[in-house]
């Protein structure tokens, strides 16, 4: 199974780094899913570090897979590797600048798996730079972390310890070294045993408790010769040699010290070296060898200030470090809220639009509401009107309106000095109609009458109206009662051929008529229409079915 290989290879990364490049060797990259490759890259550089020994290289190897993959637990972890060698190496600007992107990587992506790593990473890291406030939150985070093992508990409880112990000695007892040494025991990691024994030691003699100091050096002692690594074995001598000063025995104390300068001969360990000389100088002092005092003496100062100055360079270009980022940051917080600054202003004058649109789509609403109503408004008035000047059965004009139009074309003709005849039109014996074939064939005739007038009346500027139930007047513009006569005529004939074939009966309609016109009744509405109904009068008087003209003098039949 090609996941389980790599991850028997991921296990075995530090712990045995050639068998581990043996497996991923074994293994068939391509075979593996995208995000199982970058694992399997990323431990390929992992190991390179062991295998080449060359920082620089390793450290440029990273930078390039960083950049090539994105965001991804594998990324994560490089950039947590990458951190320890930059700082290691010194190189803080990039060392400050990649804690901020690790950081910032970790908020953005679900990370989970590999961030007690990354906390590992950043823990270390701020122990290297002197910020023991920052290593404690950080280790913090791991002990409630879910997917922390008692691999990371260890380096965070170690860390914890030595870093409360610079920072706040009153808030730490023995028993938090006893619990880190406890966990890194069982895990088991035996360095960090030894280094936790070491940091237990210089805590007691700090506070003076020479005494518990020494119950506990030999078992130290076991746990720092397992591991032979010069610096521990270094602090360890160190501490036994202050516990000798402590004990007064000088010569012991010498013994130690002077054991501390050979196991650092390359003077890697400045700190334990310094300690030695101090030790070794007061001995001598006291034991009144002046000489050999005065030589360690100046040894003492000379390291003291070359550690001073060393120290003093890498706290300028930490201090330099932090600043840049801070200053960076800042630039880049600045941008943002610039950003976010222009994003609010679009977004009012985004606002702005749409809540001018708003006011323009309402405006425009009113104004269609307006029209809609004054549309209305106009269809009820011209209902109304309608309803008002129209006779409902035959459609055309009431007595009403037919007299308002006869009296305009009147007052027009009058001023024209033109002729306008009236012609009344009351159909024969309606009432016969009525009783002997019923109502509605009465309104059957009325309908039928009006539309053979109104066939005739079309186009020759008259108008028609209905001036009683059965009774129809007609006015004519520009015609004489000679021309209405004739007219007349027409309308008389034409009403006597009406079919009565579709009532179902078969019966004869006919019609009287009185015309009366201007040359005889002058323009007055009233005289007109009485001198109209005065030859209708004759017309029934003298038979019916016929046509009578009002004169003045005499009624022409
Ligand atoms: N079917 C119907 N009858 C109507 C309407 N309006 C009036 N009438 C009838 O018309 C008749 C008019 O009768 P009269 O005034 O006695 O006149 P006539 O029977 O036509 O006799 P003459 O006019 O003397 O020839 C009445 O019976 C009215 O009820 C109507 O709208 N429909």
């Amino acid at each position: 199974d090609t996941n389980a290989m790599l991850e028997e290879a991921d296990s075995l990364r530090l712990a045995d780094p050639k068998k581990a490049k043996q497996i991923l060797d074994d293994l068939d990259r391509e075979s593996l899913g995208i995000e199982e490759q970058y694992t399997y890259d990323y431990i390929t550089i992992y190991i390179s570090t062991f295998m080449e020994q060359n920082l620089g290289k390793t450290i440029k190897r990273y930078e390039a897979f960083i950049k090539r993959i994105p965001d991804s637990p594998a990324k994560v972890r490089a950039m947590t590797s990458l951190l320890g060698l930059s700082a290691y190496k010194g190189h803080w600007p990039r060392s400050f600048a990649l804690v901020s992107e690790l950081t910032s990587l970790m908020n953005r992506i679900d990370a989970h798996e590999v961030e007690p790593d990354a906390y590992n990473g950043l823990v270390l890291f701020y122990n290297e730079v002197e910020q023991p406030d920052m290593a404690i939150s950080y280790a913090q985070k791991i002990f409630s972390h879910p997917a922390a093992t008692s691999y990371h508990q260890c380096i965070a409880l170690t860390e914890q310890a030595f870093n409360l112990a610079i920072s706040e000695p009153a808030k730490i007892s023995d028993d938090d070294f006893y619990d880190a040494i406890e966990l890194c025991g069982a895990v088991p990691l035996p360095y960090y045993v030894a280094v936790n024994y070491n940091n237990l030691l210089d805590f007691l003699i700090d506070k003076q408790a020479y005494t518990e100091a020494s119950l506990i050096v030999s078992e130290a002692t076991k746990h720092v010769e397992a591991i032979d690594f010069k610096y521990l074995t270094a602090s360890l001598l160190l501490i036994k040699a202050k516990l000798k000063v402590a004990a007064s025995e000088p010569e012991q104390a010498k013994q130690y010290a002077l054991q501390v300068l050979e196991a650092d001969a390359d003077k890697e360990y400045r700190e334990s070296l310094i300690s030695a000389y101090s030790i070794l100088a007061n001995i001598a002092a006291e034991q009144q060898q002046y000489e050999q005092a005065y030589e360690y003496e100046k040894k003492h100062r000379e390291l003291s200030v070359s550690l001073y100055n060393q120290k003093v360079t890498k706290s300028l270009a930490i201090q330099e470090a932090r600043f840049d980022l801070q200053a960076k940051e800042s630039q880049i917080d600045l941008l943002d809220k610039k950003n976010q600054l222009l994003s609010t202003e679009s977004k009012l004058v985004k606002e702005q639009i749409s809540s001018m649109l708003l006011v323009i789509g309402l405006a425009l609403l009113v104004v269609v509401m307006l029209l809609f109503w004054s549309y209305r408004a106009r269809k009820t008035q011209k209902r109304l009107h309608y309803l008002a000047s129209t006779d409902h059965l035959t459609g055309i004009n009431n007595r009403g309106y037919f007299s308002e139009k006869s009296k305009a074309i009147l007052t027009n003709a009058e001023k024209s000095e033109s002729s306008v005849s009236l012609i009344f039109i009351d159909l024969d014996h309606f009432k016969t109609i009525n009783d002997a074939y019923g109502h509605k064939v009465g309104d059957w005739v009325l309908v039928k009458v009006v539309e053979s007038l109104k066939a005739l009346t079309a186009a020759k500027g008259m108008q028609i109206g209905r001036v009683g139930g059965e009774e129809f007047g007609i006015i004519l513009p520009d015609t004489d009662s000679i021309a209405a006569k004739d007219f007349a005529e027409q309308c008389r004939e034409t009403i006597q051929k009406i079919d009565t074939f579709d009532t179902g009966s078969h019966f004869q309609v006919t019609a009287s008529f009185g015309i009366a016109d201007t040359g005889e009744a002058g323009y007055n509405l009233d005289n007109l229409f009485s001198a109209a109904d005065l030859a209708l009068y004759q017309s029934k008087k003298y038979g019916r079915n016929r046509v009578c003209c009002y004169q003045s003098d005499k009624i022409d039949l």
